[in-house]
């Protein structure tokens, strides 16, 4: 049996169009709502007949819904979560996708008391936004991380976990805050790395950016996939989940400062020992079948 029957995307970008193309592929049967703020968005998604019906406000997208998933940036959480309070149904479950959690949380639970609140996160994604960028098997074999509240009932946890598995996911749970701290490192210091390195690139006066552009070999090109991230949505991240950003970025600071004496000094050692350790990680990524080199990633659609 599925885990819902009728299921309500506010946002629907990215993710929201993935979640809404892998529910069309898993869950057939399922009615799919959906609304955008955009109007260009909500013509678009009508054009590609994306979900079943395309509302013009969001209150009207989750009237009968049991399900209903937030899959808007992360600053815009609070204002969508207080557009639907009036029309959300008293059994229906709320959720969202986030980057970053323990913001979102509060957020949620302040602008819809009483609901059931189950925030997740898919760890998949691209550096793409929109419609049109979404893909049906963007979460296959992906985690998506739930952070149920403290109280949260095991029977809408349960239905959440089906539903994403459905979706071809991998489920864990975690306290929203520890999911701050690992992302934090895992996901949005690397996105603030490369944006650094990508915009210190382009403001190099004895280098022109036609030669950056030229020789960007290897390492540069991948951070500059990664520097065109939505910048809506990166901001949001760092705004909504600073304070493990900046724990982490203090860290980084300080490793790289180490790195920086041990290039100053020609202590090689030192640099051997670290690329090596850093290879055996990369290494056991791969092992884990959790490389997202594979050939189809982010660019198979459907
Ligand atoms: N891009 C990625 O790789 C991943 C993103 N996420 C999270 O998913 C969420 C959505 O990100 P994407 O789909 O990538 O972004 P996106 O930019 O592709 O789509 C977001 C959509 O939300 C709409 N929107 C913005 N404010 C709204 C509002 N107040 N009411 C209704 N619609 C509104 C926008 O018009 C846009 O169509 C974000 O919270 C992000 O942190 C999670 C995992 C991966
Ligand atoms: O494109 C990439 O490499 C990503 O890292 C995608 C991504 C972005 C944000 C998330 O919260 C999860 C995944």
């Amino acid at each position: 049996m599925l885990p819902f029957a009728r299921v309500s995307i506010i946002g629907l970008g990215l993710i929201g169009s993935s979640i809404a193309r892998a529910v069309r592929q898993h869950m057939p049967t399922v009615r799919l709502t959906g609304h955008d703020a955009d109007p260009g968005v909500r013509a678009r998604a009508v054009a590609i007949d994306l979900v079943d019906d395309v509302a013009d406000t969001p209150g009207a997208a989750v009237t009968d819904a049991d399900l209903v998933i937030l899959c808007v940036p992360v600053g815009a959480m609070a204002a969508v979560a207080a557009a639907v309070a009036a029309d959300l149904p008293a059994d229906a479950i709320v959720s969202d996708v986030g980057s970053s959690k323990a913001g979102v949380e509060a957020a949620l639970q302040a602008a819809l008391p009483g609901a059931t609140i189950i925030p997740a996160h898919p760890v998949a994604g691209t550096e793409n936004s929109g419609p049109d960028a979404g893909f049906a098997t963007l979460f296959h074999g992906r985690w998506c991380i739930l952070t149920p509240p403290e109280g949260a009932g095991e029977a809408a946890i349960v239905r959440l976990t089906a539903f994403w598995e459905g979706l071809g996911a991998k489920v864990e749970i975690m306290d929203a805050r520890h999911h701050d701290l690992v992302l934090a490192i895992t996901s949005h210091l690397p996105h603030l790395i490369a944006y650094t390195i990508v915009g210190t690139a382009s403001d190099l006066e004895e280098v022109t950016q036609s030669e950056v552009i030229k020789y960007s070999a290897g390492g540069f090109r991948d951070f500059t996939r990664i520097a065109a991230s939505d910048p809506t949505m990166w901001r949001d991240v760092f705004l909504a989940n600073k304070d493990a950003v900046l724990e982490m970025l203090q860290r980084f600071s300080e490793d790289l400062t180490a790195l920086q004496r041990a290039i100053r000094w020609g202590d090689g050692d030192a640099l051997f020992d670290l690329f090596t350790r850093t290879r055996a990680i990369r290494r056991s990524i791969i092992e884990q079948g959790q490389d997202d080199a594979r050939p189809d990633f982010g660019r198979s659609h459907e």
